[in-house]
Formats: structure tokens, sequence, C-alpha cells
């Protein structure tokens, strides 16, 4: 993306450093094929969010699927055996990865159960009515999607449960409500990330399921806590 706006990797490093450093601030535009510009200050600093919002979720999302699979070991064999079937000990190809249906629907479930965002946070900016309520602006309104995940009327009884098989005919119909799934947030400021992280975590799982099994430590106590992420 950054070559195709026309900075070299070596140019971005060295500004980079510069602006962690302090020492040069650039306004210089970047500008891209469809001619809006960016700053380079701005570029850099979109780079800085990839790498922010972009680490600790995906180890996140991938470290409760480990969990999750050594608790639920039927589940970590109908994902291996699905994984075997598409690579057998070939490295993963990443077009077959989009077939692999029941990896998907596990990592639906995980991010349903430990989303590694449990709140939303927006801020009004204007009087607004938000259902029977008339917000003045500047309100900072909190929007706790973990409870929305965890909901038994949109879920059914079993909410609190790990259990895939409900994203058997996708998202849209895993629920009573087709919005209820928001891990990466909806709407114009939704997850620019997502199709990205999906592929990642799956290519990431399905090495683990062709090297290893997994088995959870006597020691271990499960404590999800939200610290920033869960
Ligand atoms: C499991 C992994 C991830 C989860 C659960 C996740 C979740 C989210 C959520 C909930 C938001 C919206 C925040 C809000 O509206 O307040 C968001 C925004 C964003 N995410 Fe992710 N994300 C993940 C991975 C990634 C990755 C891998 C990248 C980039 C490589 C990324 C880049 C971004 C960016 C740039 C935004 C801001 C979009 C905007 O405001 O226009 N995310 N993410």
């Amino acid at each position: 993306m950054l070559l195709a706006m026309g900075v070299s990797c070596r140019e971005l490093v060295k500004k980079w450093e510069n602006s962690i450093s302090g020492t040069v601030g650039s306004t210089e535009r970047v500008h891209t094929e469809k001619g809006c510009g960016m700053s380079l200050d701005e570029v850099i600093e979109e780079c800085k969010l990839f790498y922010f919002v972009g680490q600790e979720t995906t180890s996140n999302l991938l470290t409760w699927t480990m969990v999750m699979l050594t608790i639920h070991q039927d589940w970590q064999e109908r994902a291996r055996v699905e994984v075997l079937q598409a690579f057998r000990d070939h490295q993963p190809d990443y077009q077959v990865l989009n077939h692999l249906k029941t990896v998907n629907m596990i990592l639906h479930e995980v991010l349903r159960l430990y989303l590694p965002g449990t709140m939303l946070v927006r801020t009004t900016q204007e009087k607004i009515k938000l259902g029977d309520l008339a917000l003045p602006p500047e309100v900072e309104l909190l929007l706790p999607v973990i409870l929305i995940h965890h909901d038994t009327e949109l879920w059914g009884s079993d909410a609190k449960e790990f259990n895939p098989q409900r994203f058997v005919d996708g998202v849209a119909n895993a629920s009573k409500n087709p919005s209820a799934f928001m891990p990466f947030s909806l709407g114009t400021r939704t997850c620019i990330g997502q199709n990205f992280v999906m592929q990642e975590a799956k290519m990431a799982l399905a090495m683990c399921l062709q090297r290893f099994l997994f088995e959870l430590s006597p020691s271990y106590q499960h404590g999800p806590f939200p610290l920033l992420t869960l």
C-alpha cells in the first residue's frame, strides 16, 4: 500500500525513526492514485496504529482459541481433521484457508465469547436523541459488546458456553439479531484489519494443528479479565 503511495520502505523507516525520536515532523504530502493526499506523518501514524491495534488483538484471539481447543478436545480434533484433509503436511495455501469451515466457526465462537475489545467507546458531537435518552454533546458512551455477545435472549440458553456449531449457517443466522455479533464493530468505523486477521489466525492455527496436540496445563485457572484487551 505504501509503495503504491510512492514511499519507499527505507524512506518510511527513516521518517518513522525520526518521528519517534521527535527530531523531525513531516507535513509532506503523499499522493495516492486517486489523488487524495495524506501527510507522511499521517501515514506513519496509521502504520503505528496498525502495529498497536493489530498485534495484541490477534495474539489474544489465538491464545483464547488454543485455550478453548484444549478444553474442548472434540473441537480440536474436528479442526485438525479439516486442516489435514485440506493441506496434509504441506504449507497451508492462502486460497484454501477460506474454505476451512470448522476452523472459521471456532474462531467466530472465540470472538463471540472472548472478544479482544470488550467495549466500544463513542462520544456525542452534538445534541442527539438515542431511544428515550436526550443526550447533550461531549457525552462518552460505553457500549459493552461483551454483554451483547453473552446475552441469552439473543444467543439462546447456551450463550455462555463454547459452541461453534451455532455459526454453522453463517454469522447472520447464529443469533436472533444478525447484527448481534460485532467483535470488529459495525458501520463506518468497522475494523479495517478484520479479513486480514481472520486469514492470519487461520494460517497460524492450521500450522499448529498440523504439528501439535494441545492439552491444558493442570495449573491453568480460567479468569478472563479486561485490561485494555481481554
Ligand atoms: C482479532 C483481531 C482484531 C479485533 C477483534 C479488532 C477489533 C477492532 C474494533 C472493535 C475496531 C473498532 C474500534 C471502534 O470503533 O472504536 C477496530 C478498528 C480498527 N482496527 Fe481492528 N481488530 C483486530 C485486528 C486488527 C488488525 C490485524 C489490524 C491491522 C493490521 C486492525 C486495524 C484496525 C484499524 C486501523 C482500526 C481503526 C479503523 C477506523 O477507525 O477507521 N485491527 N478493530
